[in-house]
């Protein structure tokens, strides 16, 4: 079993609740979904790597544990909601039949703990089972439940995972018991004897206290015992959002492998042999079929000789400009003759050096005058002086460039590939990506209009066109869409036709009218695989992959968040990285060098990317420098004259600053100034 175990979450709601359905209930209560995230990686051993927010609904949820136990191959799925009386709770209904095997023993278990706390358990329909390698259990839809549910199977999951994924639990089984298992113990009876008792607590997934001093009542579905039931769903009252993200704050180093494991690179294509192959990443070796040169060449200009006749006067009896031969063949030089030569001629059959003009003297020219008729050779040339072999800059059959190799800009692989005469090579394809500013407020930067009150001009979109374009990257401008769900999910949907990847920017966190997350989920079929990340600036930024409309490898989507600065660091840290390595690049990410900082850095309780300079000193050190005091996200100031990203840690009661002189890791996301 491998070390980590890998969660999913899916939070189911009831998507039609009115306002007045949500007047009794607490809305500063926790929410089902981030407490089971909580409950989950409180242990050590399991990361949650997805969740989702969906509504109660059969298909929806069918489709989004499919998706967890088949594409992702998640260990375990958690399931909350949906699992009561109520007419919309369908998750058994929706689970049962994914399941290749139920796991009653599960069920039982978990029911026989909650009974325990309170005889309501009695109405949860919740099921349990395997599909594939992945255990799924379905939990009710209060945070009470949940928090009963889970501890009661919490010392038994590990065991019973690794069991579903075809081990012998073993290992699992003896840390359990805190040694090797008897024989004929069975996992059953080692889960009864390692339980501890849950708090007794009454939240159960039909309703309880909350409000109602301590109302019960059968018939309450598990919607109405979501007393936290607020939501991230597109149409529910604001009133019942949820007030805390459901997304677990992952740290960056667990985003970014997040995304760059799925970032598969693109098929290659033939291209021809010019300037827009510069970028292009190699997916062959280019072997010479031609030599370079492909005649024994004069490096010089003078006179073609035989080494061995030495230093003294001699007819010059051929001339060889350097020119295509007209009849296909080289002349031939006898013992005691030269030929006139110029750099770049193809010598004579029998000559063995050249010797510049400036090493003779001219003794007899013709009558006319115009041409030479003996030259004096002054000094002995060594054998093969000034001469370019066939084949001494590029041999047939040499491998000139590797897979790989990316066609630079400097030129030096166009040169090569021009000189053997390649027409075509298989280059991988360059990906496009597609550029969607979201908001009601958000006008073009170049409306040449005055801004009404509340408006704002889109800086994103130009920003990340921009440097998308000086990374050679092609590009699709998918303009402006408001905060509504129907022009945000066109919007996207006419991007992921035609795009490799989506950026999106703005409507990722918490205001009602942040609808990126619930489109993505509701109406896009995306798997959302993180929506808040432990940094600074870029915390809600998202990444998802949604099912690409041609058939294929799944699109990428960045939802960035909208604020200037943000969106343009996680387009450096996350979307560029992606790019490249969706052209085939091997090495994507940024480069980094340590720095001296030239001042007092305050860290803040996120780890920080400050938009800095580095640059090297007189001496020959390198320094970095913060381009602006006050670092917000909102502030594009800050990025002014940044040709760097500082990864400064995030603040701890023992560090909570980095003094002047010590060194700090910088990406480099540009030239050094
Ligand atoms: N209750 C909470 N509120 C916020 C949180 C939070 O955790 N809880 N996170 C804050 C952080 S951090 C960020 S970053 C922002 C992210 O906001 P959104 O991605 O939802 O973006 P919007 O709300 O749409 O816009 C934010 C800001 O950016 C301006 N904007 C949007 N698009 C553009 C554009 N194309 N060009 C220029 N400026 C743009 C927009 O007008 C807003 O001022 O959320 C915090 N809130
Ligand atoms: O994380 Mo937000 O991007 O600070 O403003
Ligand atoms: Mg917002």
């Amino acid at each position: 079993m491998s070390s980590t175990l890998r969660v999913g979450v899916l939070t189911t709601y009831n998507a039609t609740l009115s306002v007045s359905d949500t007047a009794s209930q607490d809305p500063a209560a926790d929410t089902s979904g981030p407490s089971l995230c909580r409950l989950v990686e409180a242990e050590p051993r399991y990361i949650v790597e997805v969740t989702a927010c969906i509504p109660d609904d059969h298909k929806a949820i069918q489709k989004t544990v499919t998706a967890w136990c088949d594409d992702l191959d998640l260990h375990l799925v958690l399931t909350t909601g949906g699992t009561g009386f109520g007419v919309r709770d369908c998750t058994p209904e929706a689970v049962l039949p994914l399941l290749d095997r139920q796991t009653p023993g599960i069920s039982h278990l978990i029911f026989a703990k909650s009974i325990q706390i309170t005889p309501f358990a009695a109405l949860s329909r919740a099921v349990s089972g395997i599909r594939g390698q992945t255990l799924i259990l379905t939990f009710p839809g209060s945070p009470k439940a949940v928090k009963e549910n889970f501890e009661a199977v919490a010392k038994m999951l590990p065991h019973a995972i690794d069991l579903a994924r075809g081990g012998t639990g073993k290992k699992t089984h003896e840390k359990m018991q805190g040694g090797p298992r008897p024989s004929g113990t069975t996992p059953a009876a080692v889960e009864e004897k390692g339980q501890t008792e849950s708090s007794h607590s009454h939240g159960h997934e039909h309703g309880h206290g909350h409000g109602h001093g301590g109302h019960t009542c059968f018939h309450h579905s598990d919607r109405e015992a979501r007393t936290d039931a607020a939501s991230l769903g597109l149409g529910t009252p604001v009133s019942r959002r949820l007030r805390k993200s459901p997304y677990p704050l992952i740290p960056m180093d667990q985003a970014l492998s997040s995304v760059m494991d799925r970032v598969v690179p693109l098929p290659s294509v033939q291209k021809p042999v010019d300037g827009l192959l510069i970028g292009a990443v190699l997916d062959e070796d280019v072997v010479a079929v031609e030599a370079v040169p492909g005649y024994r060449a004069s490096i010089l200009d003078g006179y073609a000789v035989i080494d061995t006749d030495g230093p003294g006067q001699y007819p010059v009896t051929a001339v060889s400009i350097a020119a295509a031969s007209s009849d296909g063949s080289a002349t031939t030089l006898l013992p005691g003759q030269i030929a006139r030569i110029t750099t770049g001629g193809a010598l004579p059959d029998g000559a063995t050096a050249v010797v510049m003009v400036e090493d003779t003297l001219l003794v007899k020219s013709s009558e006319d005058g115009t041409r030479e008729e003996t030259v004096e050779i002054l000094a002995k040339v060594r054998k093969g002086e000034a001469i370019r072999e066939i084949g001494s800059d590029i041999q047939v059959g040499q491998t000139v460039l590797k897979k790989g190799q990316v066609i630079s800009a400097v030129g030096g692989e166009i040169g090569v590939l021009a000189s053997i005469g390649v027409q075509k090579v298989l280059v991988r394809q360059r990906p496009v990506v597609g550029f969607l500013s979201t908001g009601n407020e958000v006008v073009n930067h170049d409306n040449g209009e005055a801004l009404k009150m509340g408006q704002i001009r889109d800086s994103n979109r130009p920003t990340l066109i921009a440097a998308t374009k000086a990374a050679g990257f092609d590009y699709f401008d998918l303009g402006i869409a408001p905060d509504s769900p129907e022009d945000l999910e066109a919007a996207i949907k006419g991007g992921l036709a035609k795009c490799d990847i989506v950026v999106t920017t703005g409507g990722v966190s918490m205001g009602e009218m942040d609808l990126l997350k619930p489109i993505l989920e509701q109406k896009l079929g995306a798997t959302i695989h993180f929506g808040r990340i432990m940094m600074k600036p870029g915390k809600p930024t998202t990444f998802a992959t949604v099912p690409n409309p041609n058939g294929g490898q799944p699109r990428l989507m960045f939802a960035l968040p909208g604020n200037p600065v943000s969106a343009t660091v996680t387009f450096h840290l996350f979307v560029l990285p992606a790019l490249r390595k969706l052209a085939g690049y091997e090495t994507y990410m940024w480069p980094s060098v340590q720095a001296a900082v030239a001042h007092d850095v305050r860290l803040d309780e996120r780890p920080e990317y400050q938009r800095a300079v580095v640059s090297v000193t007189p001496e020959g050190s390198i320094k970095v420098q913060s381009t602006d005091k006050n670092q917000m996200s909102s502030r594009m100031v800050s990025m002014l004259g940044a040709n760097s990203l500082m990864v400064l840690p995030g603040r701890t009661a023992e560090r909570d600053s980095i003094s002047t002189g010590q060194k700090i890791e910088c990406l480099l996301i540009s030239n050094l100034g």
